[in-house]
């Protein structure tokens, strides 16, 4: 994830109070039928992309058993004894659980979490927790699902930017997906404490699945927090950073956090799908021209990844301005 230190709204705590507006719910069951109502849906994803960078979606595909063993497999691996989740990071490629606990700009974090790559499955099953025992199962089928969902969406975006969708399918299906599996604590009454500060992802888009209420993301008109509702069935999308390359900056990148839930423990399952690790990504031909200059130099998720360990004292950059062609932003 890229940190963003411009352009965060200053308000630090918990956002109940704000008006939650309207968040486009798109029903992607419409993207197969009739090609009267497909361009409905890519108009209507289009849309948000530009206007938002947001939307929820419902009629997906995945059942709400997949989805609710996947969050169970999650819980169970958080709450295993710490020596069980430690133990499974014993080589280097598997991360182990790690616990932020950190203080930024005054504000104290607090999440447990577990990063591991999922496509393709065959390769990286293998480093995946082994206990508890169902979670491999559980978050394999999770994975392959919202994969092709993520897939569908990116054919869906590609459309409505005009772009060839065939070229960049290849791309986009050869490369990577990121599970990052989130457990954050319930927060008790009149602590600050959030749980992710404010951030970007990287990759090109994000599907997030929660057990509970706790995402917010930046609302770009009014430059404040706006709460992500936890609508029944539906999963959040959010454009990544190499999404607004890729499209030259028509669709913009999305900055959000995760706030404690007062009521529970919260489980979030974030999929950031990407092309593959050396793969550049850069603005695509088709949207840049004399007047619409590319914006971003090109990149991989790998120099994401090199940017972040020359950067882990250094906060001031986030990942995407550091790819700004300068005179043009
Ligand atoms: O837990 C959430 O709601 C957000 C998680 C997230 O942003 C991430 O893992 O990158
Ligand atoms: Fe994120």
């Amino acid at each position: 994830m890229s940190d963003t230190s411009s352009n965060v709204p200053q308000q630090q705590l918990p956002s109940e109070e704000l008006q939650s507006q309207p968040m486009p719910v798109i029903n992607l069951g419409h993207l197969s039928l009739d090609p009267t109502s497909r361009c409905r849906v890519v108009d209507d994803i289009a849309r948000a992309c530009r206007d938002l960078g947001y939307f929820q979606v419902i009629n997906h595909g995945i059942s709400q058993s997949v989805m609710d063993d996947a969050i169970e497999a999650a819980t169970d691996f958080f709450n295993l004894p710490s020596e069980t989740k430690e133990e499974y990071a014993s080589d280097d490629l598997q991360q182990p659980v790690r616990y932020d606990t950190s203080s930024k700009d005054g504000i104290s974090m607090s999440r447990a979490f577990l990063k591991h790559y999922a496509h393709p499955l065959c390769d990286w099953l293998q480093y995946w927790p082994q206990q508890p025992p169902i979670y491999r199962e559980y978050m394999a089928k999770y994975a392959v699902e919202v994969r092709g969902v993520a897939l569908k969406l990116m054919e869906a975006i590609l459309e409505g930017l005009g772009l060839d969708t065939e070229y960049m399918h290849v791309k986009f299906d050869e490369g990577l997906q990121l599970l990052s599996v989130n457990c954050y604590p319930k927060v008790s009454e009149g602590d600050t404490t959030i749980g992710l500060a404010a951030h970007s992802d990287y990759g090109l888009l994000t599907i997030l699945l929660t057990s509970c209420r706790g995402l917010e993301v930046v609302d770009r008109s009014s430059n404040s927090w706006k709460v992500v509702q936890k609508l029944p069935h539906a999963l959040h999308v959010h454009i990544g950073d190499h999404m607004e390359v890729l499209s030259n900056g028509r669709i913009k990148t999305v900055v959000h956090r995760a706030v404690l839930n007062p009521r529970e423990e919260r489980i979030s399952i974030a999929s950031i799908h990407g092309f593959a690790l050396h793969e550049k990504v850069s603005s695509a031909k088709e949207l840049v021209d004399e007047k619409n200059p590319p914006k971003y130099k090109e990149s991989s998720f790998n120099d994401f990844l090199e940017h972040l360990t020359a950067n882990l004292d250094n906060r001031q950059r986030n990942f995407l301005e550091t790819l700004e062609c300068k005179g043009h932003i």
